[in-house]
């Protein structure tokens, strides 16, 4: 390698972005939304981006492991995973602790996705470079392209109209906590975007109210694949009763219940076949769910926190071993992590359900250009060399100002929730 594509330089900036009050197990939506946005700069000054987990823990992770990056070619990532592993551990934690993640929503932000959630940040930024210097897009650096559009489904949430603060005006969404309005949400989305599919963020109103919803859907979207998304706060009792009440309508029953074990009580009396985001979130939960005879038949993967696109690539294969689905998860995100999620999806041959995105509900964007566009529900592969896509510096210097000033520092949708309602714990399952 010559020297003036040695890495010389990590810039990692913080950013807050304006999120909507939605309603799911844990909670609420806090006002903004935080995400990392990470710079690898060469000595010939290419610079390589990307988009990642904006909390604390996070940030002081990948400020720990920039170092390790200094003078290594981009083409390295064997050597940067070696460095990173060597340099971060995940910080200890107590058993309450420890508990308290265990029913997080989002696995990003559990400690013990640390390494993984570092390597991923820098691989992708490394291999946008790769891409720079090659002159070729990012997905044809992982195998070329199985298909030039990605498939997303539309991801319904109930929600209130606007924030408890109203820290800025409510957005044009408006509420959803009946089943009228959640169809009018997903007929304004499918408006907009062209969505094929829809999911539906569920776990916060009673189950029997988010069955009424996914019903109305049902008829008012003859045909359209539904899913369902508890995130696990529902006892296998309820997660039975009420899969039988959506009989001949769901395309898969997502995380109904909590634990591999609750899924499998679920799995052995429902015909539906259960997908997950939240109970196999690595490879050594990939093993376990194999060793129990697969109850979980569709992985929801996320290269943020699953180590990465080539460790999602490698998770590909093993659900084509095991006759698994797969299909990917969704946070709050912009633009470049949706670029990335593209690149590698386009990738993979076996991508069996449109995968999550929680696009729709940002209205801020930090690539050049604002906001991608989707067409029939699905988003080109950019053909540009590397990501395809450039950071608008005038928006990344507004979204750090918004860091900088929102007072958030951690994703507590908990807490957020106790200000609407001081009673609530969060404890779960609650239904
Ligand atoms: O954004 C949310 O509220 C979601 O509930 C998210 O945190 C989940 O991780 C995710 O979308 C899921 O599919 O479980
Ligand atoms: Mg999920």
């Amino acid at each position: 390698m010559s020297t003036s594509h040695a890495i010389r330089h990590v810039r990692i900036t913080p950013i807050a972005f304006r999120d909507p009050p939605l309603l799911n197990a844990a909670g609420i939506h806090e006002p903004w939304a935080l995400r990392s946005i990470i710079e690898i700069e060469t000595a010939a000054g290419l610079v390589g981006i990307n988009e990642s987990y904006g909390d604390l823990p996070m940030l002081e992770a990948l400020a720990k492991a920039a170092p390790a990056l200094q003078g290594l070619s981009p083409w390295s990532l064997n050597e940067m995973e070696a460095r990173v592993r060597a340099l971060v551990t995940p910080p200890k934690q107590t058993t309450s602790e420890f508990l308290t993640q265990q029913v997080s929503l989002a696995p990003g932000t559990h400690v013990s996705k640390t390494v993984a959630k570092v390597i991923s940040a820098f691989e992708v930024a490394m291999m946008d470079l790769q891409g720079q210097m090659a002159n070729a897009p990012v997905v044809d650096l992982l195998g070329g392209a199985a298909r030039d559009r990605v498939p997303y489904s539309a991801y319904l949430f109930y929600k209130y109209a606007e924030h408890i603060e109203k820290p800025y005006a409510p957005d044009a969404w408006g509420e959803a906590l009946k089943p009228e309005q959640l169809v009018a949400q997903a007929r304004r989305m499918i408006d907009q975007y062209g969505f094929q599919s829809i999911k539906l963020k569920a776990g916060a109103l009673p189950p029997e109210q988010e069955a009424a919803g996914i019903l109305a859907l049902a008829q008012a979207f003859p045909g359209t694949p539904l899913r369902i998304d508890p995130n696990g706060n529902w006892t296998v009792e309820t997660s039975l009763k009420i899969v039988q009440q959506l009989h001949g309508v769901l395309e898969y029953y997502e995380d109904p219940a909590p634990r591999l074990d609750g899924m499998a009580a679920v799995a052995r009396e429902c015909d539906v076949p259960l997908a997950t985001n939240m109970v196999v979130t690595d490879f050594a939960e990939f093993r376990r769910n194999a060793d129990m005879g697969c109850p979980v038949k569709i992985v929801l993967s996320d290269h943020h926190y699953w180590g990465g696109l080539r460790a999602t690539q490698q998770l590909s294969m093993l659900c084509r071993t095991f006759d698994l689905g797969l299909s990917m998860h969704s946070n709050s995100h912009l633009g470049i992590s949706l670029v990335a999620m593209t690149h590698l999806c386009a990738s993979v041959p076996l991508l069996t359900y449109a995968c999550d995105t929680h696009y729709p509900w940002q209205d801020e964007e930090i690539v050049t250009g604002g906001r991608l566009k989707f067409e029939n529900g699905s988003l080109r592969v950019p053909t540009g060399p590397g990501l395809g896509v450039t950071i608008d510096r005038e928006a990344l210097a507004r979204l750090h100002d918004n860091y900088l000033r929102c007072g958030i520092r951690n994703r507590d949708d908990l807490g957020q929730m106790k200000k609407y309602d001081p009673a609530f714990t969060g404890v779960q399952p609650r239904f």
